[in-house]
């Protein structure tokens, strides 16, 4: 497990991360999710050594962590820094072997992972000859190969289309599932809320929410979607409740004060047949701009 502890880091005036303390845990997948700015590419780089840290620690099963340590973790750094004028196999082997594989070895995987993302014909083809999606496909490579001990990664979805986006789910799920903790970062919460098991919303370089996704979104707001067989405007009148949307007879409604959906479906049968009247779970999404907004 990797134990993050009260993080920080200041460039300037600007403190990018502050205090910031969450859990990789082991054999799950952690989505790190946060507006523009928000710290993660910083908490990130602070994690795997390559920027200085103001305050706190990083523990990796429960001592401080090592450059060792961060040596066997997988990396995919936001610049991303390959080399566009090399071969890929050639490119890829070569990491392998700095991170200790014989060449052997090092070919067999390679080439093993160029197959799975579809890029074995692209093997002998200069980096820079391939599509940006590709050489990102390649950078994800570059982190895998040597057998990770724990998956850091920032961003590895941006840019990739919907069939690279399920290999690159695939090979994290597996990857967790052999007991590794992944950390990914990513703008696309429709994305996090499928794959991932726990989550940690960063705000201002601050933690503003951090639990499993269905923890989460338990926490959310409740939400009832009412169905009539007839023009539902008259919603807007029941007290304790906040509208989301009505569209003709359709409404969506959100719980202020408890046991307002029950004067609401009250009032429902008294005008109507009802045709549906059931609890909505907020998409990730909405629990998103609820804790960002706070
Ligand atoms: N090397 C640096 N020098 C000065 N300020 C920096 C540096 N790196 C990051 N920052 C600032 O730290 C804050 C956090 O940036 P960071 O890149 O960590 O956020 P992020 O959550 O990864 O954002 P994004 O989703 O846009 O990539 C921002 O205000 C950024 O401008």
């Amino acid at each position: 497990m990797l134990e993050i502890e009260g993080l920080t880091r200041r460039f300037g005036d600007v403190t990018a991360v502050d205090d910031v303390s969450f859990d990789v845990r082991d054999g799950i997948l952690t989505g790190f999710v946060g507006g523009n700015g928000a710290g993660k590419t910083t908490t990130m780089r602070m994690v795997m050594g390559v920027l200085g840290i103001d305050a706190g620690r990083v523990l990796w099963q429960g001592r401080p962590v090592t450059a060792a340590d961060q040596r066997r973790f997988g990396y995919m750094p936001e610049e991303r820094g390959l080399y566009p004028k090399q071969r890929v196999l050639d490119q890829l082997v070569y990491l392998a072997r700095l991170k200790g594989l014989p060449d052997a070895a090092a070919r067999r995987t390679a080439q093993e992972h160029l197959e799975r993302f579809g890029l074995a014909e692209r093997a002998e083809d200069r980096l820079q000859a391939l599509s940006l999606g590709n050489q990102q496909r390649v950078q994800i490579i570059a982190a895998l190969l040597h057998g990770p001990t724990a998956l850091v990664l920032d961003e590895p979805f941006s840019g990739l289309d919907p069939s690279a986006v399920d290999a690159m789910a695939d090979i994290l799920r597996e990857h967790a599932s052999t007991g590794v903790p992944v950390l990914f970062s990513s703008h696309q919460l429709d994305l996090v809320e499928r794959l991932c098991d726990r989550l940690v919303i960063l705000g201002h370089g601050r933690v503003v929410a951090v639990g499993g996704v269905d923890e989460l979104r338990a926490q959310g707001p409740v939400r009832y979607r009412l169905a009539l067989d007839r023009d539902a405007g008259w919603v807007r009148e029941v007290r304790g409740l906040h509208v989301v949307d009505v569209e003709g007879p359709v409404a969506l409604v959100e719980v202020v004060e408890d046991g307002a959906e029950q004067a609401l479906l009250r009032e429902a049968a008294g005008r109507g047949a009802v045709r549906e009247f059931t609890p909505v779970r907020p998409a990730l999404a909405d629990i998103y701009r609820e804790v960002a907004a706070r």
